[in-house]
């Protein structure tokens, strides 16, 4: 542990001796805490920080704008599509992806180190239930998912093969992260195969380039963002690890996206068809001001710009057909060799840019009375994930259906979008379009059917609530003959049971 002498020197160095000010008021057992957080600060990275962190917040205010001159749009040859590719195509790269996946070659890696502050839960968002019949959580969803995918590679193959899950927790999300796969065993996963890791934390500094104190022995700190993969990877030998399982390939998503497609053979395959090192799945933008960042090109290289630092003027640029000119919506599901991922955390990490956000970041005042500031007073740095497509030799983007894989969690219910509502509804449409297309027809609960319906509008239920589990299909695959002719009364729950008992009564 260190001592106080050997704190105060380091705070000296840094300039930010403040953090002390309360020293002579705290128990021991809050000084150690104090201690221990100081301990993990290196002076001279600290005093880079907050110069940094000031800096930026300068520039921040100024700046706006400056890379909106230089986007162009990804030349559409550059993007591979779900929607005008035939199925003979999209048959190649999924068994292409699944060949990977039967080799041992593939992983996930989960980016869930978020404090969920907008949808407002003190819990890890993956722990959310959207309230669906099943009840699961996000998490849950996609442990199936994974099991799922490695099943069919396994019938496809003959093999045994696996898929491990990385999970990038923070200082926030791991125990609880931890506890909660432990109390649900994994959800049938091997623990062996569930990597968790921690990214760092970085503080939080006020505009005069002093660490906030949140109490008078914790320095306000924050994950720092999502692009903090990169060093995580390097603190916890991932890299190694990825290295020793013999993976190749790896799909990085973001734990709030109830449709994600777990290691997508599709776009896995897509990637390594292409010879990709690095890769996106995107979507069209739905409305120009759509929360989400837009894959684009700036002095060529490829990069996301995110929605927080377009103008608004770029995104409601609109081409000769009146399209939206920046339309490839970024939904956070990239693609990384692990020869790419080893070279950007070994040589272009610390050039990765710094992204600002001006935050309320409650304080303790001089008299350390707490104090929830009206008005931002912090600046947050944050990584971005996507970052490094600049340094990718070969960059694709691969466009995807919103309605099959993207729904994200981001607001709790009563906001216009992305709540619990809206992703609860979007999965089970999703799953009633499957059911419909295998034939299957809906009962109310008097036994009457309900007549199908084929379009549906995004702010009502469909109307007939049908849930499948991941383990019985992922992709809307082997329905038909589970569900052809058969009568399905509503609130229908396909689970492995439930599938066996229609494959009884086939
Ligand atoms: C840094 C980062 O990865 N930002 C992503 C991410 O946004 P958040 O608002 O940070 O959740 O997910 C969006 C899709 O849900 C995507 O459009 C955006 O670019």
């Amino acid at each position: 542990m260190l001592s106080f002498e050997a704190a105060k020197a380091r705070l000296e160095t840094a300039g930010q001796s403040h953090v002390l000010q309360f020293w002579s008021e705290l128990s021991a057992e809050e000084s150690s805490a104090l201690l221990e957080e100081i301990s993990l600060l290196k002076p001279e990275e600290l005093l880079e920080h907050c110069r940094a962190a000031v800096e930026a917040a300068s520039r921040h205010s100024s700046a706006d704008g400056r890379l909106d001159a230089r986007m162009e749009p990804v030349p559409p040859e550059f993007i591979g599509s779900v929607r005008k590719s035939d199925e003979e195509r999209l048959k190649m790269w999924g068994d292409e992806g699944l060949l990977q996946i039967s080799q041992d070659r593939v992983a996930v890696l989960l980016l869930a180190g978020g404090q969920g502050t907008r949808l407002g839960v003190p819990y890890p968002k993956g722990m959310y239930n959207v309230g669906l019949p099943s009840g699961k959580t996000l998490y849950q969803i996609q442990a199936e998912g994974i099991q799922k995918v490695q099943e069919l590679a396994n019938l496809k193959h003959g093999c045994r093969c696996t898929i491990p899950w990385y999970i990038m927790t923070s200082e926030f999300t791991l125990g609880p992260t931890e506890k909660f796969f432990r109390d649900s065993e994994y959800f049938g996963l091997c623990p062996s195969n569930v990597v968790m890791f921690e990214q760092r934390m970085i503080p939080a500094v006020g505009f005069d380039g002093k660490i906030i104190l949140e109490k008078k022995n914790k320095i306000a700190m924050a994950p720092d963002g999502n692009g903090g993969l990169y060093r995580a990877l390097v603190d916890n030998k991932i890299i190694e690890d990825m290295e020793r399982r013999g993976l190749e390939y790896l799909h990085v998503y973001c734990v709030d996206n109830i449709l994600v497609k777990m290691a997508d053979p599709v776009f896995i395959g897509f990637c390594v068809n292409k010879g990709a090192d690095c890769g996106a799945k995107v979507l069209d933008k739905a409305y120009p001001s759509e929360p989400v960042g837009v894959v684009c090109r700036v002095d060529g290289l490829y990069q996301v710009i995110e929605y927080s630092e377009i103008q608004p003027e770029t995104a409601e640029l609109r081409g000769p057909g009146g399209e939206l000119l920046f339309s490839a919506g970024n939904i956070c599901n990239h693609f990384f060799t692990r020869g790419f991922l080893k070279e950007v955390a070994e040589k272009f990490e610390s050039q990765l840019k710094q992204h600002v956000a001006i935050k309320k970041v409650p304080f303790v005042d001089g008299e350390g009375n707490l104090v929830k500031p009206t008005k931002p007073n912090g600046i947050k740095m944050e990584k971005f994930v996507f970052d490094v497509f600049q340094f990718s030799n070969k960059f694709v983007a691969f466009e995807v259906l919103r309605e099959e894989e993207f729904s994200p969690l981001k607001n709790a219910d009563g906001a216009p979008l992305d709540t619990p509502t809206t992703a609860r509804r979007s999965l089970l449409a999703q799953h009633y379009r499957w059911a419909l297309a295998a034939g299957g027809n809906f009962l109310d609960e008097q036994d009457k059917p309900i007549p199908p319906k084929h379009s549906m509008t995004k702010n009502k239920d469909p109307p007939a609530i049908c849930e499948i589990s991941p383990l019985v299909s992922y992709f809307g695959e082997g329905l038909e003959k589970l569900l052809k002719q058969k009568n399905l009364k509503s609130p229908f729950l396909l689970d492995e049971n439930e599938a066996k008992n229609l494959v009884q009564t086939t």
